[in-house]
Parts: structure tokens; C-alpha cells; sequence
């Protein structure tokens, strides 16, 4: 199933259009959201916790009251506890409010820090229903207070649909947020499961489903998750009475005297993800030193001196530059050739960015695809920005690049984000912290170069090529690595792992 991403606006498009179009009451969702994560909470806790349950002012809120109703017919031993006046709790919230308290179900509404200390360090689990989608701006009296209170002293945090207080939506740098231990979203995960300075707020989390429809996300979702059924949907399998021509022929252009190892990395990479052939074009004065490490390569020597190599560019599919060449007057007019003189995708890479930095429109005008793969720092770079900036509002800079310079971008990170030119933008779910090391990025050139030559689709190509990256990290450290040793000719190797699981 696919898995959608949602900002705030896009959620409650998707919200309107099934209560006014597909004539879903707000009640019933509400209903079905606080049973669908009841269930996913009864999972989660034994049946002898004393779980409290904070509610808002909100819709948020309201799923709480949903929760604490349907626990507490469960014998569940709940408290609810209300953090704001009950002339704040109106429309749908009301509507299950009463119901619970017809059921029997009693509320205290917080009024002393003191109470709210007192109910939470007596509970072995918080349910946080305080906000959701609705957050705006700095929380204001009563819920700031819950929500210190909770990420003092709580035992165990469950959040519903977002850690309280965290924005939906990439762009916020400050926030008072609920550090959650498990957070039950609701039909989709939001921007920010996905950013660096927010994701973590959410702990470990997962999504129920509450009836909406799936003609409202792909009318108003732009994004999704891009994980193994995708990955097995989309893969091309190998025509047994294929030729090595078949699986394209590519060329990867980079290392430098002192970085001769990364091109034969991205070598290496591209042929074991499938590739037909591979050139390797380099420093001449390279080649003796790394022919013996990839003995299936071909290789095009290309002196130092000479800018404009007389390479056949046209008996290529594909073409990777950039890895391991250095940041060379040399290396840059080699780059500008190659971006004006190659009709074929083109994926740039390292020190490829920094020079085609110079003149980013040049991009604008190839006529097949481009696809530049930085890493936070180069994107930073490409941008003029700083990090800090570029990692609060990662899928807005990400499309920037893919819309002005008509390029794919692929933001390479913990939660890789793929753009393309015309605004389609996934997450690759695979990989960690084990690929947090040098080389790892030329093995994903590699991986990219070989299956943009082996599929029609660019866009499935390079979600495809993040994704066996990623799961080839996640196998091996599965079973025989660890995130800490875990190497980028590791990953390599790490390919078969990933490919074996398709047959
Ligand atoms: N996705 C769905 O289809 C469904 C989701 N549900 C749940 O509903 C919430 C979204 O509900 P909403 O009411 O829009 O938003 P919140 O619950 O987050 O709360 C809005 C109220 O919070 C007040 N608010 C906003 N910011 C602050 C702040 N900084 N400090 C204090 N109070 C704040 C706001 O007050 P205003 O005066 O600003 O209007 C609102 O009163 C979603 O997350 C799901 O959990 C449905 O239950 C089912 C369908
Ligand atoms: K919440």
C-alpha cells in the first residue's frame, strides 16, 4: 500500500473533501480515528496500566475522548484529564465529550501544575491527545504547562496523530513539543516524521486508518514513502535472453591522485546493480593504480592537461561525474564539457556539484535528464544557504532546485528525498546509520548510473537505486554488520542481498 506524506493544508483538504463530497460526518471520523488507535493502544500496553489521557482544546482532543470511552468499556483503568476550560471544547469534541461522560466517564480539568504533576507520575501511560494538526504558534497557557509536565515526568508517552505542539509542516525551526515514545497517526504521516530537527519528537510510529478515501489523497497528497513494494513493483527483471548491451553501457568520470578509490566504488556499484558495461574514465595517471580493482571496467584515460578529452560520449546510455575528481580549474571545464556535450542522462555528483555550481543554468538547457545527488552540505552549497536552513525546509529547496534548473534532485540524508522536475517528491524508507560514512555516497552514483540505464522511468530509476542502497545497509546490518563497522564496499556486496529477496 502506498503511503502517503501530508502537510497540515493537504490533510484537511483531504478531510473537507470527505466530509462535503463523499458525505462522511466529522462525528463518525472522529469516532473511527479514537477506535482505530485504541486498538493500536491496546497493542502497546498491558491491561493493568493506568493510563491518563490529556485532551485539547480540538479536534485532537476530541479523538481523546473517543480513546478514553472506548478503554474504559474495556475495563481499561482511564483518566482523562482536560487541559483547557470547557467553553474551549466545541463541535465534534463536544459531540464525543458528552458521550463519554454519559457512559460514566469523569473528567478533571487541570488547573494547578501540581494536579497535572500528580496524575501523570501516578500513570504508567499518557495518552496525548492535547494537539494535533491544528498547532499555531507558541503553546499558550495550560498546554504549555501539560506538556513540560509530560516530558518531565511521564512514564510513557503515546501521541495521537503528532507529538503535541510539533508542526505538521517543514519550516519551523522552534517549538515546545511532546517527546513521544509511539505516535498512532492518522491516515498518513505528516512532513515532519520526516525532517532532521523533528522526526525524532515522534519516537517510533506508525498510521491507522480511519476510512478515508483514497481518491481524496491522490487528489491532494504530493508525496509519498517509497519502500519495498514499490521497490518490487517498479523493478525490471532481467530478459533471460538479454545481452550485455541491453543493460546499458556506462560511463563514470572522476578520481583524482589523491582520491582514486571513489571511482571505483561507483564502478563496482553499477555492475553489480545490474549494469551491462562500465568505463571508467579517469586521470590517466590513476588507471595503473585502480585497473586491478575492478577488473570488469573498461577504461578511458584522460590527461590532466586536456579539458575537452576526445571521449565518445555517444556510446554511452549514461553518464556519472563528479566522484573522487577534486575541485581543479582541470576539473571544472571537464565538468562544463560533459554538462554541454552529452546527450544522455547525466548524474552529477561530489566535486561535480561544486563545479557545475558556477552555472547551474547550463543544466536548464540539456535536453535529457540531469539528476544531481548532493548531500545536505552540497545542496547547502548549491543553494547559498546555510545547512541549518536548508535541513528546516528540505522538500521546499528540494523542488526549488528540481523546478528552476529542470533537474531531478536526489537530497541525499536519513530520509532521502527524490524530486523531480515536475514536482513529484517520495522519501526513500530504507538505510541507516551505518551509511553515514565516506564512499557510501559513490556507491549510490553507482547504483543510480545502473538502473537510470536499465529502466524507462528516471523517476522509478533513482527511487529505486536509494531504496537497494538503503536496504542493502539494512540487510547487512541485520545480519552479519553493524550500523558502526558497516563499509561502503560493504554495501556494495550488500546488493546481491537485496536483489536475492526479488527472486
Ligand atoms: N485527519 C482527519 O481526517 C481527522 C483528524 N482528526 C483529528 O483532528 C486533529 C486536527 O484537529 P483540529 O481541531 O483542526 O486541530 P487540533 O486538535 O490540533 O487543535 C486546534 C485547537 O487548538 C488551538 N490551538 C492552536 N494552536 C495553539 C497553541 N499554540 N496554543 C494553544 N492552543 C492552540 C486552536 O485554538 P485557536 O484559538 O487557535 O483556534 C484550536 O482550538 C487531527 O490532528 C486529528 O487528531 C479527527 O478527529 C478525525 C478526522
Ligand atoms: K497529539
Amino acid at each position: 500500500m502506498k503511503v502517503y506524506i501530508v502537510t497540515a493544508k493537504e490533510m484537511y483538504d483531504i478531510d473537507n473533501y470527505t466530509m462535503k463530497k463523499i458525505g462522511m460526518d466529522g462525528k463518525l471520523l472522529m469516532e473511527n480515528a479514537g477506535r482505530a488507535v485504541s486498538e493500536k493502544v491496546e497493542r502497546l500496553i498491558e491491561k493493568s496500566d493506568r493510563i491518563c489521557i490529556f485532551v485539547g482544546p480540538g479536534n485532537n482532543g476530541g479523538d481523546g475522548f473517543v480513546i478514553a470511552r472506548t478503554l474504559m468499556n474495556k475495563r481499561y483503568d482511564v483518566t482523562i484529564v482536560q487541559v483547557v476550560p470547557d467553553e474551549k471544547i466545541t463541535g465534534d469534541a463536544l459531540y464525543h465529550k458528552n458521550v463519554f461522560v454519559n457512559y460514566g466517564g469523569s473528567i478533571l480539568i487541570a488547573q494547578q501544575e501540581s494536579e497535572v504533576h500528580d496524575v501523570t507520575v501516578n500513570s504508567d501511560v499518557v495518552i496525548d491527545a492535547i494537539l494535533g494538526l491544528g498547532v499555531k504558534g507558541d503553546l499558550r497557557e495550560g498546554l504549555i504547562t501539560a506538556v513540560e509536565v509530560i516530558n518531565e515526568v511521564a512514564n510513557r508517552v503515546i501521541s495521537v496523530d503528532i507529538p503535541s505542539g510539533l508542526p505538521a509542516d517543514e519550516g519551523m525551526e522552534e517549538f515546545t513539543s511532546v517527546q513521544a515514545d509511539f505516535t498512532i497517526v492518522i491516515e498518513a504521516p505528516k512532513v515532519s516524521a520526516f525532517l532532521q530537527h523533528t522526526a525524532l519528537y515522534y519516537g517510533v510510529w506508525d498510521t491507522v486508518s480511519i476510512g478515508l478515501p483514497l481518491i481524496a489523497f491522490q487528489r491532494y497528497a504530493k508525496r509519498n514513502v517509497w519502500g519495498y513494494e514499490q521497490f518490487k513493483d517498479c523493478m525490471p527483471r532481467r530478459d533471460p535472453y538479454s545481452h550485455k548491451g541491453d543493460h546499458g553501457k556506462g560511463l563514470t568520470i572522476g578520481g583524482s591522485a589523491t582520491m582514486p578509490g571513489s571511482i571505483v566504488m561507483t564502478a563496482k556499484a553499477a555492475l553489480r546493480a545490474g549494469a551491462g558495461l562500465i568505463t571508467i574514465g579517469t586521470s590517466e595517471k590513476v588507471i595503473n593504480r585502480i585497473a586491478s580493482q575492478c577488473i570488469e571496467a573498461t577504461y578511458f584515460p584522460i590527461h590532466e592537461q586536456n579539458n575537452h578529452p576526445s571521449i565518445p560520449f555517444e556510446e554511452f546510455d549514461a553518464i556519472t561525474i563528479g566522484m573522487g575528481m577534486g575541485r581543479s580549474g582541470n576539473a571544472a571545464a571537464l565538468v562544463a564539457h560533459v554538462v554541454e556535450q552529452t546527450d544522455c542522462p547525466l548524474i552529477i555528483d561530489a566535486d561535480g556539484l561544486f563545479h557545475v555550481k558556477t552555472d547551474l543554468a547550463k543544466l536548464k538547457v540539456r535536453k535529457s535528464p540531469t539528476i544531481v545527488t548532493p548531500h545536505p552540505g552540497e545542496m547547502a552549497m548549491l543553494l547559498d544557504i546555510s545547512v541549518k536552513e536548508l535541513l528546516i525546509t528540505p522538500f521546499y529547496w528540494s523542488m526549488k532546485i528540481a523546478q528552476t534548473y529542470n533537474v531531478y534532485v536526489v537530497l541525499k540524508g536519513k530520509h532521502t528525498i527524490i524530486t523531480t522536475p515536475e514536482g513529484i517528491q517520495v522519501v526513500n524508507k530504507s538505510g541507516n546509520a551505518g551509511l553515514a560514512k565516506g564512499g557510501s555516497g559513490d556507491v549510490l552514483a553507482g547504483i543510480l548510473l545502473a538502473l537510470v540505464m536499465q529502466q524507462r522511468s528516471v523517476f522509478q530509476a533513482l527511487c529505486n537505486a536509494c531504496f537497494i542502497h538503503g536496504k542493502a545497509a539494512d540487510l547487512l546490518v541485520e545480519e552479519t554488520h553493524s550500523d558502526q563497522d558497516l563499509m561502503a564496499s560493504d554495501v556494495i556486496e550488500g546488493i546481491s542481498k537485496v536483489y536475492r529477496t526479488l527472486s
